[in-house]
């Protein structure tokens, strides 16, 4: 049984255990062995031992993960924000795995992954660093979360913790090259591949600190304030999150019928035909004649095109099978 099953074990026995003269000393019992093992879990990994409950199955379109030092309100915004439930309570290290929700929004499903709290010296393995972080560079965009009561040196102490393993705060707009269509329009293309993981700075529980502190915090560069408990600004979160996720919605039409705008497929920016072709099948691209695209990625409406066409936003298109 790995630690995680044990903690759960333990927790459960705690649970079904009657509180009374009789069981205190159990119970007493029973919570030492389990700070015992929550400590353990914190340890990091050596070498054979796997790293336990880390490995979540990508879904949906797009992945956002939640990081954060402990106790600044990550698992009670992955609450507010999808119908998952992740244990929340004043004390830290309450989760202790990774845990993922459901964001519908805009037609597209984004994965938001709870994860344990970090610790300073997270980047070099302290605490469950490494799994964290491991998982934190899958998602496309990571939250990164800060108490607002907390001293003004979290910000920067997290910014490098998670500077040093390439997770950075989204400073720039990406990085794309405009250039001008003869036909008049804008074509643009992703020139780089980012090899960093964009980052975004949130601050939770406003509700608690002065509007001086406020008005100081959400001047920061980069920075979305919130609150949890108040319900404050999470739809302007979620929004700056998908504007971060550069996804788009194309939609597909079959010969002599309307586009289905009701579906529609989410891709994200730069995305080739290719690409749309594979979302909607997995053999689509091979049995690929042409494509007809109406839409502003094209000079003419329709215009026939090939696999390496990139899409932009909006774009209807019918796919031409060989025969
Ligand atoms: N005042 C205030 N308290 C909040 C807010 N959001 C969360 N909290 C409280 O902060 C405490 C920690 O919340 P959690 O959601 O467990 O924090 P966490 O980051 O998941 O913590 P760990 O899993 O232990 O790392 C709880 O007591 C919450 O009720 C908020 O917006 N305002
Ligand atoms: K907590
Ligand atoms: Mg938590």
């Amino acid at each position: 049984m790995g630690i995680l099953e044990k903690i759960q074990e333990i927790e459960k026995e705690i649970s079904r255990t009657q509180k009374n003269k009789a069981t205190e000393y159990h119970l007493g019992l029973l919570k030492a062995k389990l700070a015992r093992y929550r400590v353990q879990l914190l340890e990091p990994t050596k070498g054979g031992v796997k790293g336990e409950g880390f490995d979540v199955m990508k879904s949906g379109d797009a992945r956002v993960a939640l990081i954060g030092f402990p106790s600044v309100g990550k698992s009670t915004l992955l609450n507010k924000l999808t119908k998952t439930h992740s244990e929340a309570g004043a004390y830290e290290f309450t989760t202790l795995t990774c845990i993922p929700g459901k964001i519908e929004y805009n037609g597209a499903n984004i994965q938001l992954l709870d994860l344990p709290g970090i610790i300073e010296g997270a980047s070099q393995g302290k605490g469950r660093g490494r799994q964290v972080i491991a998982v934190a560079k899958t998602a496309d965009v990571v939250l990164m979360m800060l108490d607002a009561t907390k001293s003004y040196q979290q910000r920067a102490l997290l910014e490098r913790e998670l500077e040093a393993v390439g997770i950075r705060l989204n400073r720039q707009k990406p990085n794309v090259y405009f250039k001008v269509k003869t036909g008049g329009g804008i074509g643009f293309n992703s020139t780089v591949r980012l090899t960093h993981v964009n980052a975004q700075m949130c601050y939770n529980k406003i509700d608690s600190i002065t509007l001086e502190e406020l008005d100081r915090l959400a001047r920061e560069p980069n920075t979305i304030v919130i609150s949890c408990e108040l319900d404050l600004n999470l739809d302007y979160l979620v929004e700056e999150v998908w504007r971060h996720l550069n996804l788009l919605r194309v939609y597909t039409k079959k010969r002599g019928e309307y586009p289905d705008f009701e579906g529609g497929l989410i891709v994200r920016n730069g995305s080739t035909v290719e690409h749309v072709c594979h979302s909607i099948h997995r053999s689509l691209a091979e049995e690929f004649r042409y494509a007809l695209i109406w839409g502003t990625s094209t000079k003419h409406n329709p215009q026939r095109v090939g696999l390496s066409h990139v899409v932009e936003n909006e774009d209807v298109i019918q796919v031409v099978k060989k025969k």
